[in-house]
């Protein structure tokens, strides 16, 4: 939805007489069979009104803008696999929900995928340029994209991201003794997102940062407390932002969400800065950060800002996925207990797991995809293509953003059998039936997420040691999402745990 709010500069869009040759041999083919229809004749909601286009429907129609994603069941079920709608301005956006369209979106994103940036970041950053050289790998275009981008994939790839498996282990191994420790008299967790949110700041900063910041204890440090309170307000502003009205495109400085979204950012700004001090002076290589100054690919800023970017892209979505795998299993024991018997056959009580273990437990991957396919936190991905292309049978043109809905394929019988069931079997190699674009969760190719091997090591690690510790019941069965900027909890998520010996 936000994407769709993007003013885009089309030059990305001109690309060569070859895309023309090629989209106009496909269009011929295609014509030849009668199979493309225009792109006005795309079905979707009616009628688009001057300036509003087709988003009433989200403040006085039949959609809420907070149940985004349900409403695109609904448009699926409604209009067919492809849907076209109009934004502010009346800008079209088309949503696709077949498998077979992500795939050739994907294959037409050529070498600098668009995916529409997000403005007031970009307002902000370009608007203090002393600060920020650019506005950020997520918001970045182009070859300034991918100039950024081939040191960023270096330093997260999976090799380097491995080794931080002993000290990500042990904050995981802290964080089982955490939750002990917060339970109430029934042996209940009682927002267990507030505590995931603790764990993936702590495993954040030490993957950047080679630094501890203590959210376990009473004594956390202030950095700790500080960095928690301006994330946590810059992704309540990114929400306000989105969703508001755009009274920041007019009078920043009389927005109370954009005033906001500056201070965490600032806020943020300023401790990464001490950080990046500290790194500059220990210069041993061990944390992401000092892993970028020391290749000397990105300055000093750049850096800064990237940091910035990792922590508003990676808590959330982290934390959130952790307190959904720790739902799913709670509400599904027979998954729960194939789980732990996996998890015991390999290592005695006394045994610290190791990275080695960790790789070879196959039910536990199986059980963080299928948490990925029901309980995805980013319902779509978005690009802007260089190119038209032709998707379920209609042409769209270059420039306009598609929206691959990936919570849609993953939640519908046409491409998961049971899909509403958690079974996380269906991932077995042996058993696997379906198409592997249908579902998404870090996006796909070259601007896929960066951040993906870090979440599944985290993911992998925490749910591992959790598991060997307690038994998960869960007291809140089913617990709904909301689109908050991204999907959330709607309530808060309980959990008991009872220790297993
Ligand atoms: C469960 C956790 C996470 C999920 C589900 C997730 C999901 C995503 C998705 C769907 C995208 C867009 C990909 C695309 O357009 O193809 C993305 C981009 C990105 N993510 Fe993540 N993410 C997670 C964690 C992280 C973490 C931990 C970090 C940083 C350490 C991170 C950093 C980024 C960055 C920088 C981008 C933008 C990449 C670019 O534009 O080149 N993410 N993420």
């Amino acid at each position: 939805m936000f994407h769709s709010k993007a003013s885009f500069n089309l030059r990305h869009a001109s690309n060569s007489v070859r895309t023309v040759n090629s989209f106009l041999s496909t269009c011929l083919n295609n014509l030849q069979k009668g199979e493309v229809k225009p792109f006005n004749e795309i079905p979707g909601p009616a009628p688009s009104l001057p300036l509003f286009g087709t988003s009433w429907q989200y403040y006085v129609g039949r959609y809420n803008l907070f149940k985004f994603h349900e409403a695109n069941i609904d448009k699926y079920h409604r209009y067919g696999p492809i849907v076209k709608e109009e934004f502010e301005g009346r800008k079209p956006v088309v949503l696709v929900f077949e498998p077979k369209d992500f795939e050739t979106v994907f294959r037409s994103q050529g070498k600098y995928p668009i995916r529409p940036p997000n403005e007031f970041v970009c307002h902000f950053r370009k608007h203090n340029p002393d600060k920020y050289p650019t506005v950020g790998i997520s918001n970045l275009q182009g070859e300034e994209w991918l100039a950024e981008r081939k040191p960023l994939s270096s330093a997260f790839s999976k090799h380097i991201i491995d080794k931080c498996f002993p000290p990500q282990n042990k904050i995981a191994e802290d964080f089982v003794d955490y939750l002990w420790k917060i339970r109430d008299a029934n042996n209940v967790v009682n927002n267990v997102q507030e505590e995931t949110y603790l764990l993936s700041i702590e495993a954040l900063s030490m993957l950047c940062f080679n630094s501890r910041l203590n959210c376990f204890s009473q004594k956390a440090s202030i950095d700790g407390k500080q960095l928690i309170a301006a994330t946590k307000k810059l992704f309540e502003s990114y929400q306000e932002l989105y969703y508001g009205l755009p009274v920041w495109k007019i009078a920043p400085k009389f927005s109370k969400a954009y005033q906001k979204y500056v201070r965490a950012e600032e806020a943020i700004y300023n401790l990464t800065s001490k950080y990046i001090v500290n790194a500059m002076e220990k210069g041993n290589g061990e944390s992401v950060l000092e892993l970028l100054l020391s290749s000397k690919k990105l300055s000093e800023k750049e850096v800064r800002t990237t940091i910035i970017d990792f922590l508003a892209g990676g808590t959330t979505t982290t934390s959130t996925t952790m307190a959904y795998t720790l739902q799913n299993l709670a509400n599904n024991f027979t998954a729960q207990k194939r789980l732990q018997e996996e998890l015991d056959s390999s290592l005695s009580d006394s045994e610290s797991l190791t990275l080695d273990k960790l790789n070879s437990f196959s039910y536990l991957k199986a059980c963080v995809k299928e948490v990925f396919r029901l309980s995805s936190t980013i319902p779509s991905i978005v690009r802007i293509l260089p190119e038209d292309v032709v998707l379920s049978g209609y042409r769209v043109p270059a420039g306009t953003p598609i929206f691959c809905c990936s919570y849609v394929t993953s939640r519908v019988s046409k491409f998961f059998e049971e899909p509403l069931k958690f079974k996380p079997e269906r991932w077995f190699r042996h058993s696997r039936t379906h198409n592997p674009y249908s579902s998404l969760p870090f996006g796909f190719g070259t601007r896929q997420c960066i951040g993906r091997w870090f979440s599944e090591l985290l993911l992998h690690t925490a749910t591992a040691n959790i598991l060997r510790k307690y038994k998960l019941e869960s007291v809140t069965a089913d617990v709904e999402s909301i689109h908050s900027f991204i999907l959330v909890p709607e309530s808060p998520i309980k959990i008991k745990i009872t220790p297993r010996k």
